[in-house]
């Protein structure tokens, strides 16, 4: 699922390779995005609301969903980030809906798609995005290093995606600031928060942790919370929900317990 989702990737900014130039201008110019890694430091765990349509693991979550409308309902629930899928052919989303939800909020955007190739990258600082994902599992540890680079040279923030102990070491080396642990497996799909409770722990100090799949309700949240996350992301349940603004308020609110400092 994950090579098939990076491939089919690969072949979308190939086509966008005649517009580098343009892509490159807009990026130039456009102004930076609200600060990312900062909005995650509350004094409770902080909710990223993701807008997702559909999912390979799903199929048809919310079709119809408004980014603009479902944004400003997560902005009132008390989110504190948004994560836009704009991956089109297997989640639903366009770059479109970052248009829309910038429109819609003041909060700082993810750009929530499988990118492996740099000018994704610029694509992302021009949509004005202020983060893009980055998953480790995807990418050569050399290659997450230079999408790394070249994200901080376009003043733009990442989120590092890891699930074990060898991709946590390649967010390090790659000097990741914000380290989410995804709880579903993307080659089975299957979720295991158990996955999130193992990992985040790990993560040191310094960097925010994020909790990512499989959060329906505030039971997750606690047991993020106890693992020592800084903050959860959150797609399916409160884009299915009837009351999205009741659904992200339900989350926020957990104390955060922070991680210990690694042993000198
Ligand atoms: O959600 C999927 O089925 C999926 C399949 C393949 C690659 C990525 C996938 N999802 C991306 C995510 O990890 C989630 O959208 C995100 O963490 C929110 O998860 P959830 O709250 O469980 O929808």
């Amino acid at each position: 699922m994950l090579g098939e989702l990076s491939a089919a990737a690969r072949e979308r900014t190939a086509a966008l390779a005649a517009r580098r130039q343009e892509l490159e201008r807009l990026a130039a110019e456009a102004p930076r995005g609200p600060a990312f890694a900062a909005a995650l430091g509350r004094p409770s765990v902080a909710v990223i609301g993701e807008v997702k349509r559909r999912s390979p693991s799903k199929g048809d979550i919310a079709p119809g969903l408004s980014a603009g409308e479902q944004s400003a309902a997560y902005e009132a629930g008390g989110a504190a980030v948004l994560s836009i899928l704009t991956e089109p052919a297997r989640f639903g989303g366009s770059n479109a809906d970052i248009a829309a939800a910038r429109a819609a909020t003041a909060l700082p955007i993810l750009k929530k798609d499988f990118h492996v190739e740099p000018l994704q990258l610029v694509e992302a600082r021009a949509l004005g995005a202020s983060a893009a994902l980055l998953i480790a599992r995807a990418l050569h540890p050399r290659d997450l290093k230079a999408l790394s680079q070249l994200a901080r040279d376009l003043a733009l923030e990442t989120l590092v995606e890891i699930r074990d102990e060898r991709e946590l070491d390649a967010a390090l080396a790659a000097d990741a600031a914000v380290i989410g642990v995804n709880n579903r497996n993307l080659e089975t799909l299957l979720i295991d928060l158990a996955t999130g409770e193992r990992i985040v722990p790990l993560i040191p100090a310094d960097r925010v942790a994020v909790f990512e799949s499989g959060v329906y309700g505030v039971a997750e949240v606690e047991r993020a919370a106890a693992a020592g996350a800084d903050a959860v992301l959150v797609g399916s349940s409160i884009s299915a929900a009837a009351d999205p603004v009741a659904a992200v308020r339900a989350l926020a609110g957990v104390p955060r317990r922070g991680r210990a400092p690694a042993a000198a």
